[in-house]
Formats: C-alpha cells, structure tokens, sequence
C-alpha cells in the first residue's frame, strides 16, 4: 500500500471507532473518513510535513477532534488485552513505563494484520531525527559541548534501555527483526514524538488522528507553567484550565465527562491555514531531543554560555535559569545573579532585595555587566570551530547537495573539511555528491543538517546577546555622562 492509501485506510478506520473532528457525539461520523468537518490532513513542506490544515473558518476554542479511550495505545490497552505480554512484562518490575509502552509498541507491530491498531500502526514515519538517532560524527557537528553532552548521553541511555528490556521479547520469542536496537530506536521516537499526556499513566498515549498535529510553540502565556501535553516525565503537568468566558487555554487533553481526548483550536483558524499544537515549552536542543526538528524562531529557546563560577554562587538561582533569551538580553535570573556578582562582597547583603526586584543597581554597576557579557560572548564566538558565515555556507551546499546534487562543483565540495568528515563516517568516495545518495547517507546528511542548524541558532543568540549588551551600554554611558555633567552644573 502507498502513503496515501495507508492514510486513507486509516480515516476510514478511525471513523469506524468513533473517532471524529465533529463537535457533536449525535453527528453521524462519514463511513469514509474521520475527518471533513473541521480538519483535513494535509502536506506542509516547512512547518512539519504531514498534518491538520482547517477545512473551513474555525472559532478560537472550538473543539476540532475527539478520540474516544478506546482508540488510544496506552499500557493499559496493550497489557488489558495481552496476557502473555502482561505476564512477561510483570517478571521484570525495574522497567520503566516508558520502556514498557515502547516494548507494547513493538509487540503490536509484530502482530502485523493481526493488531487491533494495523491500520495506524501501518502509516506511522519510517525514520525519526530525534537525538538518540545520531551518529558519532552528527553529534560532533554541534560543537557546543553541553548539546554534545546532552546527544552522548541521549544515545547511551536508548541503548541501556534496549538492553534491559531486549530480554523480555527474547523470552517472549519475538522475532529477530524486533529485537534489533535499530527497531527500539524507532519504537522509542515514535513514543517520544507523538505521544500524549493521560492522567493515568506518565508514559502517556498514541492517539490515532490526534498525533497528525504538528507544533507550535507556546509563547508568553504559557511559557512558565509549561502546559504540556506530551507524555515527557519531566514536562507532564496539564494546564487544564478554563478562561471565564468558558474558552478553555488547552489545546486539548483527556476528558472524563466524554471519555474521550479532545482537541480545540487555540486561536482562531482561517480554512486551509495549518491547526497546530502546543506540545509543550522546549529549547531548539530539547525539541531536537525528543520530536526530531529545530524551530527557526523559537521563543523558548535558551543560550547557556560558561559563566565565572563566582556568578552561580553569587544568588541562589538555579544554574538552568541563567541563560541568554533569544533576542539576546539575559534571563531575569542570569541579570540578578550578575548585577550581585558586579557589587563588591561587603556590599552584596544590603542590595540583595533591590537586586531580587529586578532593579538596576547603578550605572556603573549595569556597565560592567553588560561589556564583561559582550568580552565573554566574544571570546566564546572565537572558540568555537566555525564561524556563523561558514555555517551558513555549507548549510547552502548541503541543501544543494540534497536537492540540486548536478549544480555542484567537486572541488567546493572536497576541499570542505566538515564534508570529508560527512564522505568518510559514511563510508563514501568523495565524489558521491555527484549522483543521488544512498538514502542512509541522506539520512546522515538531513541529521547533519540540523546539527549546523543547531549550531547556527545558538551562535546567532549569542551574536545578538553582543548587539543588545553594546545597545545598553551606548545608552547607560549617556545617561552616566548626563548625570555627571548636571552634578558637575550643580557644583558650580
Ligand atoms: C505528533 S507528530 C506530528 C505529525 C507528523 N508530521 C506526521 O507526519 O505524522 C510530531 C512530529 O512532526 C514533526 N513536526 C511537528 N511540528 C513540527 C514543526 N513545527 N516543524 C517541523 N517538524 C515538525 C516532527 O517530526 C515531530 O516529531
């Protein structure tokens, strides 16, 4: 079967189940698809791929989709109708519910036909970008050595976890293609990037239909409560929260009253206009690490660079709260803790609560702040291997090199060190650019990409961390030349 015919078996099916993007549980569901009344799946190329576009004006609030309970995959639903799987699953109570969900996913792919869930099961992505599917080489690209840190420990952790629980489909007899860490990468991203959060259960949910929504990042309103609804332990909590109006803030999450998950339109949609979801607030590196993709204009996103050590002593403040924010200016947090740190030891008890208000402590004080930011910014830029032009160019080779392979000449492409890195890990001649790639090199070569991507983003917060702190300098040192000029006039 084709995509297309997978996608259309699908609807059919969801519809079947009671599945449907119509406000009303009495309105008769198509026999044909789910979908037509609110939604309709469709293709964007820039903004996800895959995904829910409105098929006619769509008010803020409105609900678009409901998933009944019985639709969705979760542990309970595998395990409830599969005691062999339960039995086995029981002999080994250190694993996580996260592994154990991703072990339901694989076992219900190994029933093929025979699994309730075939016809979702059948048009899930074949590959994934989350981190864990890096290569030694694609991680290196990031250059930052927290993002390679994160990346290592993202990649040995998936194999730690498949290792632990390879054993169960060992004795459950599974066939070998299941057992491979290959197919636990692929079941682990495909819980990682489209599950849901369920009250019940902090593995989550797969949610026919519902996981089709692409992401839009929460801005303001949401970004300190994180109201999430993926299934990630560390971002679980549901902001299930309703305006006075009765508009809900939610996107959607699982309801009681309906037994159902339902989705709402958090804004108002024009027909055609992509419907998106906000999964939750995350840094590009965190999208990167559990969904597979950047955003190019992330509000969420967050620059750590190495700070002196006496700034993380200098407050209380958590280490993760002091960051550039992505119009360049420092976090609350990063601000306070430096304007303490700026005041002489003596000093520091008696400003505390100025600083803890977020109050500007003195001109000279800001002054300091803001050029020992741009000196260390500065001197963070010259260390890294590439600077923001090189980056940008071979971002433009590589997309050549995907797309318009023929408008390439050999020697731009040999005499570029990174390239060669990307020839040799692939285990490729360097003159392979010239003719379509293996789709496993092109696979290498989209992750390299969002590596670069990655790489780019941060140095160019970082770029504008040094335009915003020279802005507030030029204008402090007017301010400070106006005061000492109007006391040297009162002087006189
Ligand atoms: C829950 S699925 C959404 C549906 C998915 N596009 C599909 O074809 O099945 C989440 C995945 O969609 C992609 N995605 C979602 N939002 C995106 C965005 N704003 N930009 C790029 N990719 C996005 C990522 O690959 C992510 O892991």
């Amino acid at each position: 079967m084709d995509e297309s015919s997978e996608l259309e078996a699908l609807l059919r099916w969801a519809a079947m189940i009671g599945i449907s993007d119509s406000p009303s549980t009495l309105a008769p569901a198509s026999r044909t698809s789910c979908l037509g009344h609110s939604l309709v799946v469709s293709s964007f190329p820039i903004a996800g791929g895959r995904g829910l576009a409105a098929v006619r004006d769509l008010r803020k609030g409105e609900m678009v989709l409901r998933v009944p309970r019985s639709a969705l995959l979760t542990r309970k639903s595998v395990m409830g109708t599969d005691e062999k799987l339960s039995n086995y699953i029981n002999k080994y109570p250190h694993l996580c519910s996260t592994q154990i969900l991703t072990l339901c996913l694989l076992v219900e792919v190994s029933k093929g036909r025979k699994s309730w869930w075939y016809p979702y099961l059948v048009q899930l992505p074949r590959n994934y970008d989350t981190l864990e599917n890096f290569t030694h080489f694609e991680i290196q690209a990031f250059q930052v050595e927290d993002a390679k840190w994160v990346s290592e420990k993202a990649v040995s952790k998936a194999r730690s976890e498949w290792k632990e629980a390879v054993l169960v489909m060992q004795e459950m007899g599974l066939k070998s293609q299941f057992l491979s860490f290959r197919s636990w990468l692929w079941a682990s991203a495909t819980i990682s990037s489209r599950t849901l959060h369920v009250p019940w259960d902090n593995a989550g949910c797969l949610c026919p239909v519902g996981d089709l929504f692409n992401y839009a990042a929460p801005k303001e309103e949401y970004s300190s409560d994180a109201a999430s609804l993926s299934g990630h332990n560390d971002t679980t909590e549901m902001l299930d929260v309703k305006q006075p109006d009765g508009l809900r803030l939610t996107d959607g999450g699982y309801e009681d009253e309906t037994t159902s998950y339902c989705f709402y339109a958090k804004r108002s949609y024009r027909k055609g206009e992509q419907v998106l979801l906000r999964y939750g607030t995350y840094t590009n590196l965190e999208l990167l690490q559990h969904y597979g993709f950047l955003l190019d204009v992330n509000p969420n996103d967050k620059v750590f660079i190495p700070l002196d050590a006496d700034i993380y002593t200098a407050t209380s403040w958590p280490k993760d709260s002091l960051y550039i924010q992505p119009d360049g200016s420092p976090s609350f947090a990063l601000l306070c803790a430096m304007r303490l740190w700026a005041t002489p030891a003596n000093h520091r008890k008696a400003v505390r609560h100025m600083v803890y208000t977020g109050s500007l402590l003195s001109i000279e004080n800001e002054l300091f702040i803001m050029k020992w930011l741009v000196k260390q910014c500065q001197h963070f830029l010259r260390l890294m291997p590439t600077t923001i032009e090189e980056d940008n160019l071979l971002l433009a080779l590589i997309n050549r090199m995907l797309d318009q392979p023929s408008t390439l000449d050999g020697d731009e492409i040999q005499s570029h060190k990174e390239l060669n890195g990307f020839f040799q890990a692939n285990c490729l001649a360097g003159s392979a650019f010239k003719s379509q790639l293996p789709a496993k090199a092109k696979r290498s070569l989209e992750r390299l990409k969002l590596s670069i991507g990655w790489r780019l983003g941060y140095k160019t917060i970082i770029l504008h961390c040094i335009s915003y702190c020279k802005r507030m300098s030029e204008g402090l040192s007017c301010q400070y030349d106006s005061a000492v000029s109007e006391n040297r006039s009162n002087m006189r």
